[in-house]
């Protein structure tokens, strides 16, 4: 359930060993078992011959423990070391001398001269946790190597080239078909590219308690039923009480759509009702309310004054304020369009609206990122949560970064956003990342491509908006959210049998 960093988890290993009293030895050893019954399962045989590629750190010692017992279970290995076998220390040189005595088949690496037909599949227990930098020398020949094998490749806690705490891809870097993490995932396993690199990933028990991780402070988590219910405290999955009307779910306020882009509040206000909020406002530019009357029978319509042209450049703050006022939860963004002076208009709203809780997305974020991230750091705090949910492009903007300096470190950058701004954000993306206010991050892993198609997002949005209406926290609606979104499509393009053709439609059907 927790995602750490390298040097989070050199603390839990530290915790576990100097302070529980575990003993390293005992770790690596139970860490090399777990990677030999997740290597064997992979090749799906009772038998397979293996080449086990070690470094010289511990990651080396768990691949050398992991050699070891896939002899046990009646397999073939045989080790090949990246550095001289005698440069490895403390737990790693206990391996090694076992291995030895044993008689485990090994030698050190000499380019071109492994017959890597021989064997059926690897274990790359190159570099680990304390991997720094681009693989080097050996390292990087072996790796490539392997890579041009086309063997199975099963990566002890880390495909080596990996950065551990990013997931950004060295040159190079191990291509694997599985990861078995040790005690906790790394962040690197969980967004991209690395996660493409880790293949599936296994997180497997080696000793060390989870709750040593509480201990630590680690505030990061994979956003699974098990967060939603153990860390967010939420009744998963979510039922309605029996005796309750449409009163009890909430009010939503919808403020999207313009004469070009209504659709997008078409499929806000209709994901908003699906998430199951009791009723839908759903506010539009007067000139466009007759054509859109009819399109969504369960919301009500409110037309805000335009010039029409169907465009919100002509609606006054006020007006939107007035029919936010009770309201549950204000949503304001897809489809919205752009004008002069929409900056000043979204802070006007967002002060007048201060006491409902607001999702701003899509084009309401392009106006609060208008005048810098300073500048929104200066606005009043409100007393009624905040979610926002930027697409990278979107991010980028807010944070006055290059889209590819906003994936870098998607963890790391929402946190710091949501922390300094007071806020709840979805960054969106393969492996959406969702932070808090109080530092916690949570790392989605439900979706699917066939999401990245327009109108997806706004049908997040309202799906946000309905659930905090409906009484969650920000950190628990926009989770929920975002995992029931994954899942929605996901259910969807099972259902339509492709991820190429999903509409953001199907999403919501898939709700
Ligand atoms: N007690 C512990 O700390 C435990 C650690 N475990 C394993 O130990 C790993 C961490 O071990 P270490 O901290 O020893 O570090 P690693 O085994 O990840 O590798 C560090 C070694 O690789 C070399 N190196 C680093 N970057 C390199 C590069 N770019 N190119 C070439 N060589 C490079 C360094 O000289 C260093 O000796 C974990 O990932 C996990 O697999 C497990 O055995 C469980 C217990
Ligand atoms: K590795």
């Amino acid at each position: 359930m927790f995602v750490v960093t390298a040097e989070e988890m050199r603390r839990l290993d530290r915790h576990a060993i100097e302070t529980i009293g575990i003993p390293a030895i005992v770790l690596m050893e139970n860490a090399g078992r777990a990677i030999a019954e997740e290597a064997a399962g992979l090749l799906g045989r009772d038998r397979g011959r293996w080449l086990v590629l070690v470094g010289k750190g511990n990651n080396g010692g768990d691949g050398l423990v992991c050699a070891r017992h896939l002899i046990e279970m009646g397999h073939e290995a045989a080790v090949v070391y990246a550095a001289a076998p005698d440069s490895l220390k403390g737990e790693a040189a206990v391996q090694r001398d076992i291995a030895a005595r044993l008689g485990i088949p090994a030698a050190e690496y000499e380019p071109g001269r492994i017959d890597w037909s021989r064997y059926d599949g690897v274990v790359d227990a190159l570099l680990g946790t304390g991997s720094a930098g681009a693989p080097r020398g050996a390292y990087a020949a072996l790796i490539r190597e392997a890579n041009a094998s086309g063997l199975p490749i099963v990566a002890a806690d880390i495909p080596s080239g990996l950065d551990a705490d990013t997931g950004e891809v060295a040159e190079p870097c191990i291509r694997a078909a599985a990861t078995v993490a040790l005690a906790m995932a790394k962040r690197g396993l969980v967004q991209y590219p690395g996660a493409e690199r880790a293949g599936r990933v296994v997180v497997r028990a080696i000793g060390i308690p989870e709750a040593a991780a509480d201990e630590l402070g680690v505030n990061a988590f994979a956003l699974e039923e098990r967060t939603l219910r153990e860390r967010l405290g939420l009744d998963w999955p979510l039922r309605r009480k029996a005796d309750t009307h449409k009163g009890t779910y909430g009010h939503v306020l919808v403020a999207a759509g313009s004469l070009a882009m209504s659709g997008a509040g078409l499929l806000a206000a209709k994901a908003a009702l699906r998430a199951g909020c009791g009723l839908v406002s759903w506010a539009v530019p007067q000139s466009l309310a007759p054509s859109l009357a009819g399109r969504l029978p369960e919301a009500m319509l409110a037309g805000l004054p335009d010039e029409g042209r169907g465009d919100w450049s002509a609606a006054p703050p006020e007006s939107l304020a007035a029919l936010a006022a009770g309201k549950q939860a204000l949503v304001i963004g897809p489809g919205l369009g752009r004008w002069e002076g929409d900056g000043a208009w979204l802070r006007a709203v967002w002060e007048a609206t201060d006491g409902v809780p607001l999702v701003l997305d899509a084009d309401a974020l392009n106006m609060l990122a208008e005048g810098g991230e300073d500048a929104f750091a200066a606005w009043p705090r409100r007393r009624a949560p905040v979610a926002l949910t930027p697409h990278p492009g979107e991010m980028a903007r807010l944070c006055g970064l290059s889209v590819r300096e906003t994936q870098r470190d998607r963890i790391g950058l929402a946190r710091r956003f949501a922390e300094r701004h007071g806020v709840t954000l979805a960054l969106k993306g393969a492996r959406t990342v969702v932070a808090a206010p109080d530092g916690a991050v949570y790392v989605n892993a439900t979706g699917n491509p066939g999401m990245a198609t327009g109108g997806a997002g706004d049908v997040l949005a309202g799906i946000v908006g309905s659930l905090l209406a409906q009484g969650m926290t920000p950190a628990q609606a926009v989770c929920a959210g975002v995992y029931l979104h994954g899942r929605a499509g996901d259910r969807a393009a099972e259902a339509r049998g492709s991820e190429a053709s999903l509409l953001a439609g199907d999403i919501i059907e898939g709700l």
